[in-house]
């Protein structure tokens, strides 16, 4: 049965993403992994120690150094997607940097938006709002779009020093990975819950950032010791009345990365050093997974195995999926270091191509329903023929080569 149509709005571009008819083509396409980088406001401690500013956004393409001179040899330009400065608010950083990848999702492309960078430079603040409006969006689209049904599931798990922990369903200990020979690495046991609608889903996200392991460190107050990995599975198909056997399967992951940091600078000891290393070595894997994938050869290996974190996101750097990067950065002179780290991660991974394509699976249901119909249909056919003269069996053959 049809469904009836929710009060109309106004179908803008934006509330709806652009349609794919299950049963075309699902070819494969080449794209660069979108880069952005943002800037943070200097953070309390920072205006306390009368910390210069030494990065601009010159335009929204183009990053400058304008701080004391360094080594000859570092750049004092950088150029990316998007670059967003201090004072520019997390909405626009989802709408110019996010939401095209993110929206793929509704059209069975495989997407990521991960944030990367040094601690306490603004990766979680800037996740939970992009998260968030995605979501949004997601139910704007599902609500403008009543001739499809939607599901969507949610999972969730954080890498805590190199142990994969179900984030929706604590206790569970650690989780093995699997390669799946069709959906390549997966979490063995990761707890998947199906969101009733945006506030369930609102409050499962809510759940697993309750569960995240966070910490006090120098730099910030709450630090996020693991990498968080939200993953929304977005499946939907033509509603009962077409008969269309094909349904559109995506996963949509948001990824909060545990911030590189020095022991020096975060002051940690025990425990919070313990976690700080593991953290390290797994963004040096990371850094090393890119850095080849950007060289002008990939042929050679690439260490995905080297560490849980480059083996669980492997799809969405060069594989099958739609990948946005938001890099954030201080922009005070203290830090300089390492957010030219951050330029060159982010120089490295506008360079990776991913191939992604239209992801379609096909209910079981579904198709014995259409198998059933296409036996009926034939069927009803032979009992027509069975009665026909030679001249109306020849009219009929030469119908059907035609349909
Ligand atoms: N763009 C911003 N505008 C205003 N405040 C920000 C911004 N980015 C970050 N902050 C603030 O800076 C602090 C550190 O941010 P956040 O915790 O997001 O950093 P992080 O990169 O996730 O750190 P860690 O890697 O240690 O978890 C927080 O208090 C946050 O509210």
């Amino acid at each position: 049965m049809a469904a009836s149509r929710p009060p109309s709005t106004p179908m803008s571009k934006i509330e709806r993403a652009p349609t794919l008819t299950p049963g075309g083509t699902s070819k494969s396409k080449e794209e660069k992994i979108f880069v952005t980088v943002r800037v943070r406001p200097l953070s309390k401690k920072e205006l306390a120690m009368k910390d210069q500013v030494v990065w601009e956004c010159a335009d929204s393409q183009t990053i400058l150094y304008k701080g004391p001179p360094q080594d000859r040899a570092a750049p004092t330009s950088y150029t990316f997607d998007k670059v967003f400065g201090q004072s520019c608010q997390t909405d626009l950083v989802y709408e110019d940097g996010a939401k095209d990848v993110a929206m793929s999702a509704l059209t069975g492309i495989n997407a990521t938006i991960f944030a990367y960078g040094q601690t306490s430079s603004g990766k979680t603040f800037t996740m939970r709002g992009v998260t968030e409006s995605a979501v949004s969006d997601l139910y704007k689209h599902i609500q403008n779009t009543p001739e499809r049904e939607f599901t969507i599931k949610i999972s969730a798990m954080e890498i805590y020093n190199e142990d994969v922990k179900d984030l929706l369903k604590p206790g569970s200990g650690s989780l093995r990975l699997l390669d799946d020979p069709e959906k390549g690495p997966i979490v063995d046991k990761l707890d998947e819950q199906v969101a009733k609608d945006k506030e369930h889903l609102r409050h499962l996200i809510g759940i697993c950032e309750e569960q995240r392991q966070v910490g006090e460190t120098a730099l910030n107050d709450a630090s996020s010791r693991s990498h968080q990995i939200i993953k929304l599975t977005v499946e939907s198909k033509l509603r009962e009345v077409s008969g269309c056997v094909k349904s559109f399967v995506a996963s949509l992951n948001f990824v909060d990365l545990a911030g590189s940091e020095r022991a020096a600078q975060t002051q940690a000891i025990g425990a919070r050093l313990k976690e700080g290393s593991h953290i390290n070595r797994s963004l040096l894997t990371l850094t090393k997974v890119i850095r080849k994938l950007s060289s002008e050869k990939r042929s050679g290996h690439i260490p995905y195995r080297d560490s849980k974190l480059t083996r669980i996101l492997q799809l969405s750097l060069g594989g099958n999926a739609r990948t946005a990067i938001i890099c954030t950065m201080s922009p005070a002179l203290t830090y300089v270091e390492q957010s030219r780290n951050t330029l060159f991660f982010a120089t490295c991974a506008k360079e990776v191509t991913n191939t992604a394509k239209v992801n379609m699976v096909i209910s079981d249901k579904q198709l014995v329903k259409q198998l059933q119909m296409e036996v009926a249909r034939l069927q009803a056919g032979q009992r027509t023929a069975d009665h026909a003269s030679p001249s109306e069996i020849l009219i009929m053959e030469k119908d059907s080569k035609i349909k």
